[in-house]
Parts: C-alpha cells; structure tokens; sequence
C-alpha cells in the first residue's frame, strides 16, 4: 500500500532522514517509534505529500504520490495531528461534513443518503449526538480530538496517517482513541501509520513498529521482536524492565528509576 524507496530529505545543511526504505501493506497496523528528533513528522508529512524528498520516491498503492491530485490524494489517504483541529466557532456536525469534501460537487454539495447514513454512523460511533450543535471552541481537547476522528472517517480513506494523536488526552481518552482507530482499521480494512511516544500503547494496538533513530530506520518488526531493554536502551537512553502484558502478552516497558540501586534491592 504504501512504499518508500531511498529516501533522504534535509531541512538546509541538516540531514534529517537518511536511505528510507520501508514497505507497509495493506490493513497493517504499523507504529513509528524514535526520540525527539528522530525524523518521526518529517516522514509522516513526506508521506502525506505535504513535504517533497531530496532524493527517492514514495508510492502508495502502485502510484507515485506526486501523480496524485489534491482530491485523489484525499480519498486515498487523511491524516491527523497531535492537535486535530482549531478551537473555531464551527459546530460539530459541520466541521465532520467537511471530512467529505473529496466526495464534493464544485459547489460543495454531496446530496446523498447514503453520505448522511456515513454522518449518522459516525456521530454514533463516536457518541457525538449530545456535542453535534455545539460550536468546536467550547469543546475539551479529547472531544475535539474524537471530532477530528470524525472528520478524518468521514474522508473514507484507505490509509490514515496519525502523527502522535494520543499527546493531550488523559490516558482513557488515549485508550478510547486508539480503541476507536483499531475498530475502524478491523471494519474498514483501512492501512494505519501512527507516530506513537508512548511505547506501551503502541506495543498494544500497532501491529507492526518501525524505530527511526538519528534519521535511519534502525529496526522494524512486531512490537514482541522490537520492544525489548537492549534497543530502548541503545535508541532510548533508558533503562528499562519489559514484562509481558498480563492480558495478551503484548510487551510493556516499565522504566528504571536510575536512583533504585543506591537504596539496594
Ligand atoms: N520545516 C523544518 N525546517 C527545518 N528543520 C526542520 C523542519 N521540520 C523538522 N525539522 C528538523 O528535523 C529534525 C526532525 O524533526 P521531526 O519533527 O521530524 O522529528 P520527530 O522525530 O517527529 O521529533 P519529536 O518526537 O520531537 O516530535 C529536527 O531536528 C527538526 O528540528
């Protein structure tokens, strides 16, 4: 679905992702893990078209991205930001709407039932009913978050790119966003590419992780083949203990307070 072949891409003097080579499959779940730093939005915005590479190409689904126009691009893919969406004074179920715009006519109409059907189901789904008058400026950081989901859905993407959307929401907003993201990729199939900090919820809900470090991919595997001491340590510079989830055995990094030693275990 997705291919990346031999990238490079700097910002003046400054080499920020060195020889990219990396292929996504269709309806894979993959995380992007890496320091501050790494190159983690960089990829995400050359993925998304909105940033060019010095060097190399990216296709998706067979076609290189610069041959796609602004509308095909936009059926094909959408992407979120930590920050979906700005605090504006439109209401919920308008700013939703605009999710559709790839489906529009010229006069930025799209009449039919079965799109007011796609707004009912994701209104529901998202248990957006009660804010759908509210304006987006009086809602909380989580509910526009889950209002950005629901503009991102209504584009009926086949791939969706996430660029660390989990920041600002409390840790059950976090799960009920990637819970919401997991549901949609099982049902619709969809591709999902999220930059992720949090590396227990990543090993939780990505079924595939790519480690940049320094503008290189320096592993990729499952969360299992990727999240253990010795490449968070070496990526990282953490310490860490990594024991398996009780529930699914999905593994999850407990961090080492490096003052434990000196009071002896
Ligand atoms: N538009 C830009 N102009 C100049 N430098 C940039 C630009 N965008 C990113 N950079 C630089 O590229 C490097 C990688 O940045 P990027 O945002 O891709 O990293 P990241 O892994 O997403 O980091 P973080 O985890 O802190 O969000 C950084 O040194 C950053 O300062």
């Amino acid at each position: 679905m997705i291919e990346v072949r031999h990238i490079d891409k700097s910002y003046g003097s400054l080499s920020v992702l060195k020889d990219i080579n990396w292929r996504v499959q269709r309806g894979q779940f993959w995380g992007i893990i890496g320091p501050n730093g790494s190159g983690k939005s960089t990829l995400i915005s050359l993925l998304s078209g909105v940033e060019k590479p010095n060097r190399g190409e990216i296709s998706l689904d067979g076609r290189l991205i610069a041959e796609y126009g602004r509308k095909k691009l936009s059926r094909k893919l959408a992407v979120l930001q930590q920050d979906g969406l700005p605090p504006v004074a439109y209401p919920v179920r308008e700013v939703i709407e605009m999710g559709r715009f790839p489906f529009q006519n010229w006069r930025g109409r799209e009449d039919s039932e079965a799109a007011q059907r796609l707004m009912d189901g994701i209104m529901d789904k998202l248990e957006l009913n009660d804010l759908a008058h509210r304006p987006l400026h009086v809602l909380s950081g989580g509910q526009r978050q889950r209002v950005a989901l629901g503009k991102v859905m209504a584009q009926q993407p086949e791939i969706v790119l996430l660029d660390e959307p989990t920041t600002y929401l409390d840790i059950r907003h976090q799960t009920q966003f990637m819970e919401l993201v997991a549901s949609w990729q099982r049902e619709a199939g969809l591709t999902v590419v999220s930059v992720m900090h949090d590396l227990n919820l990543a090993a939780l809900y990505c079924d595939h992780l790519l480690v940049l470090h320094q503008g290189r991919i320096v592993a990729e595997g499952s969360p299992a083949e990727i999240i253990n001491s010795e490449l968070i340590e070496s990526v990282f510079q953490v310490q860490s203990h990594i024991v398996a989830h009780p529930d699914h055995g999905e593994p999850q990094l407990l961090l080492r307070k490096e003052t434990s030693g000196k009071h002896g275990a």
